[in-house]
C-alpha cells in the first residue's frame, strides 16, 4: 500500500521504483565496465544550509550511489557561506580529476545565487545539466545531460509504451528546473507540447484533451478527475506535504491520486513514482558525464 493508500499492485499505476530499478542496473553495469580502464570519480551532491525537502532527496541520492557503484559524497555547506566562497570551491571542484560531477540542490540560501553557482559548474561535470550550455543543448536535441526530474517524466511516460511522435502532451508549470525542460525533451521526443503556468486562462481546457498530463506546481489537489481525459497518462511531480485531520503528516502530488486513477489510464503515485526515477536518472547522467570527460580528454589513462 503506497502513502496514497493505492495499492502498489494497482495496474494503472507506474512503479517509479521498478522502473528506478532498471535504471540503476544499467548505470550500474556501465560503472563496472568503465572502472575496469580507470577509476570512475566521486558524484559532489552540495547543500547549502539545511533543508528537510533536500534531505529526503540526498538521503536517495547516496541509496543510488551505493547501487550503482558510484563513490559519493555529500558535502553539506553551511548557509553563511559567501557567494564567493561557495564559486570558489565549485570552481575546485571541476579541476579535480576524481570529481566525476556536481549537483548543487535548490534551494540555495536567499544572499546565493544559484543562478550564477549552476554556471560555474563545468558542463561536462553538470551532472544535472542546468548550466545554461546543459540546458542549450537540450535545444540542439542533445539530452544526454538533461535535468533529472525533467528525463525521469519523459521514462514515465515511456514505461506506458505510448508513441510519443505526435503524442498530445499537457505540461502545467514552467520552471527552470522541470517544467520547461521537461517540455523541451518531450519535444525533442516527437509530442506535441502545451505549457501551462498561472497566467494560464484554463488550464483545464488543456489538460482534458491532452493523451499525457505532466503536472509540476507544488499544490496538492491541483488535478482532479475533471481534468483529465478517460484513459490519458498523468504523471506526477508535485511534492506537497499534507496535515490530516488526525494530525498525521503525509507527502502527496499535485494529482488527487485517488480520484484521477479512476480516469487515467496510468499514473504515478506520490511517493513511488517521479522521486525514484529522479535519482536513478542523476546516477545515469553521472556515468554518461565519465564518459563526456574521457571522449574530452580529461581523464588520462
Ligand atoms: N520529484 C522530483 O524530483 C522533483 C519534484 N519537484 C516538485 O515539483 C513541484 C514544482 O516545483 P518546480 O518545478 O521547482 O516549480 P516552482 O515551484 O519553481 O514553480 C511552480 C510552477 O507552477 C506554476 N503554477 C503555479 N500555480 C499554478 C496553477 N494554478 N496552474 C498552473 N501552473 C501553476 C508556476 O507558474 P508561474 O511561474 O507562472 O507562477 C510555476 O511554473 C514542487 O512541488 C516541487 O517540490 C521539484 C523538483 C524535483
Ligand atoms: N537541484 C535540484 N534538483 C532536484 O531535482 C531537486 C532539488 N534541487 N531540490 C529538492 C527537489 C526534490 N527532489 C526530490 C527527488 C526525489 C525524491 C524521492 O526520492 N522521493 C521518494 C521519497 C520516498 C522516501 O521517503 O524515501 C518518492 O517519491 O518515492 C524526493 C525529492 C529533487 N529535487
Amino acid at each position: 500500500m503506497t502513502e496514497s493508500g493505492v495499492t502498489a499492485r494497482d495496474h494503472r499505476l507506474i512503479d517509479g521504483k521498478a522502473v528506478q530499478n532498471r535504471l540503476l542496473a544499467e548505470v550500474r553495469e556501465q560503472v563496472s565496465r568503465a572502472s575496469a580502464t580507470r577509476p570512475v570519480g566521486r558524484l559532489v551532491s552540495i547543500s547549502i544550509g539545511p533543508s528537510p525537502e533536500i534531505a529526503v532527496y540526498v538521503r536517495n541520492q547516496a541509496r543510488g550511489a551505493a547501487a550503482a557503484g558510484i563513490p559519493f559524497d555529500q558535502q553539506l555547506w553551511s548557509e553563511s557561506i559567501t557567494q564567493d566562497e561557495a564559486k570558489h570551491l565549485i570552481l575546485e571542484l571541476n579541476d579535480r580529476p576524481d570529481v566525476l560531477g556536481i549537483i548543487l540542490q535548490r534551494p540555495v540560501p536567499a544572499h546565493i545565487n544559484v543562478r550564477s553557482l549552476q554556471s560555474a559548474i563545468h558542463p561536462l561535470k553538470d551532472v544535472e545539466g542546468m548550466n545554461p550550455a546543459s540546458i542549450g543543448n537540450i535545444v540542439y536535441n542533445d539530452v544526454a545531460l538533461a535535468p533529472c526530474t525533467a528525463a525521469a517524466a519523459v521514462e514515465l511516460v515511456r514505461e506506458t509504451g505510448l508513441d510519443l511522435k505526435g503524442l498530445e502532451v499537457v505540461m502545467i508549470g514552467h520552471s527552470e528546473i522541470v517544467g520547461k525542460p521537461a517540455a523541451f525533451l518531450l519535444m525533442a521526443e516527437g509530442a506535441t507540447v502545451t505549457v501551462c503556468h498561472h497566467m494560464t486562462r484554463s488550464v483545464a481546457m488543456h489538460s482534458r484533451r491532452a493523451d499525457v498530463v505532466v503536472v509540476a506546481v507544488g499544490k496538492a489537489h491541483l488535478i482532479g478527475p475533471d481534468m483529465i481525459k478517460p484513459g490519458a497518462a498523468v504523471i506526477d511531480i508535485g511534492i506537497n506535504q499534507v496535515t490530516d485531520p488526525d494530525g498525521t503528516v503525509r507527502i502527496v502530488g499535485d494529482v488527487d491520486t485517488e480520484k484521477v486513477k479512476e480516469v487515467a489510464g496510468w499514473i504515478t503515485p506520490v511517493p513511488g513514482g517521479v522521486g525514484p526515477v529522479t535519482v536513478a536518472i542523476l546516477m545515469r547522467n553521472a556515468i554518461v558525464a565519465h564518459q563526456r570527460q574521457i571522449a574530452a580528454g580529461w581523464l588520462k589513462d
